[in-house]
């Protein structure tokens, strides 16, 4: 459902190089989210181009002008979860298979399913997690409550409507055994946007790291792309702080207005998403311990190129702890809402 115009316009467009958005663009310091939105299409075409992926899989152009601008139209407008949060992942997802040098240590399909996963992991988000699914009856619970991942697998199912829509396949040039193996990885890659299967395989994340990384090892690749997912999905915690306290209001937004619609229900959200309960700078700091920085670090381990990711994201840890040692020495006790601006 893209306007014939809009796509042939895309399609036509000289894809600009890297540097036409910015000197920094390809390094880990550049924020994606300063590409002002009904520019992303073409900055997405310049990924594209730069990672070799429309020349090594003959991609036709107007198929990817079409794609892209599906997906983009697949995403709604939830406060977080929207088209902006996908192509900022993605983004980050490009900076590392640049920065990390990602084809010594991955096969050229693994990556291209990664680069365009990362586009359409969230495709269809309403700005409800996974156990509102369940609480609501939703009809994606009812659809995929049994596997779990419910978000996750309507995000794949979306994803792959977009794939078999007329003149969106960008895998149509694949040859047979490439075309499914590039849907198996996608699928794998997109249900591993579940945070409750991150937590799951870290562990084994963290194992892998400590061993030499086997290229040829199956599992290893397997646990790379996942872990490469997650630390794209929660890149917005490796960016400068105003960037950073930006994108807190955001996910507290969309997850306050979820904790409404629970009391709607009849039913206790839980803190994070209640605001007469949560206190964001002590949950921005238990996020950062126990999901985003183990990431990070077990990153680190593996590159040392992402020394700055890490050490960004150890930066806005400090700064949300002064913020609640602020709050502290003002009100006393623990942290509690209050506008923190510095
Ligand atoms: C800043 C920030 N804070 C976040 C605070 C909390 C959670 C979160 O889902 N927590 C958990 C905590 C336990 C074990 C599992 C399942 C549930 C129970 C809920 C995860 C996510 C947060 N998050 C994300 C993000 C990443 C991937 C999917 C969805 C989201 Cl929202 N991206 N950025 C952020
Ligand atoms: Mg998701
Ligand atoms: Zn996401």
């Amino acid at each position: 459902q893209v306007a014939s115009e809009e796509v042939q316009e895309l399609a036509q467009s000289e894809i600009p190089p890297p540097s036409h958005w910015h000197p920094n663009f390809s390094k880990f310091n550049y924020p994606p989210r300063e590409v002002p939105e009904d520019e992303t299409p073409l900055c997405c075409l310049s990924m594209f181009e730069d990672l070799g992926f429309i020349s090594r899989w003959r991609i036709k152009r107007d198929t990817l002008a079409r794609f892209i601008l599906m997906v983009k139209r697949g995403y709604r407008n939830p406060p977080y979860h929207n088209w902006m949060h996908a192509f900022a992942v993605a983004h980050f997802c490009y900076l590392c298979i640049k920065n990390f040098k990602l084809n010594e240590y991955m096969e050229d399909i693994e990556l291209f399913a990664l680069f365009v996963s990362c586009l359409c992991h969230d495709i269809d988000h309403r700005g409800t997690n996974n156990s509102y699914q369940v609480a609501s009856k939703s009809v994606l619970a009812a659809l995929y409550s049994s596997e779990g991942a419910v978000l996750e697998r309507h995000h794949f199912a979306q994803t792959m409507c977009i794939v078999n829509t007329e003149g969106c396949n960008i895998y149509e040039n694949l040859i047979s055994k490439d075309y499914q193996h590039v849907l198996d990885l996608m699928r794998d890659i997109i249900l591993a946007t579940d945070l409750a299967h991150h937590l799951k395989i870290l562990k084994n994340i963290e194992a892998m790291a400590k061993d030499k990384f086997e290229k040829t090892n199956l599992k290893h690749r397997k646990l790379l792309l996942c872990l490469i997912m997650t630390a794209s999905d929660l890149s917005d915690q490796t960016k400068p702080w105003d960037s950073t306290k930006h994108i807190a209001a955001l996910i507290y937004n969309e997850f306050f207005s979820q904790g409404d619609l629970e009391k709607s229900l009849g039913r206790t959200p839980p803190e994070m998403m209640d605001r007469e309960r949560a206190r964001i700078p002590d949950l921005q700091i238990g996020f950062l311990d126990h999901i985003a920085l183990p990431v990070y670090r077990v990153l680190q381990d593996l590159f040392v190129e992402a020394k700055v990711v890490h050490n960004t994201v150890k930066e806005n840890h400090r700064h949300w702890e002064k913020i609640c040692a602020l709050i502290k020495l003002r009100r006393g006790g623990s942290c509690e809402q209050m506008s923190y601006e510095q």
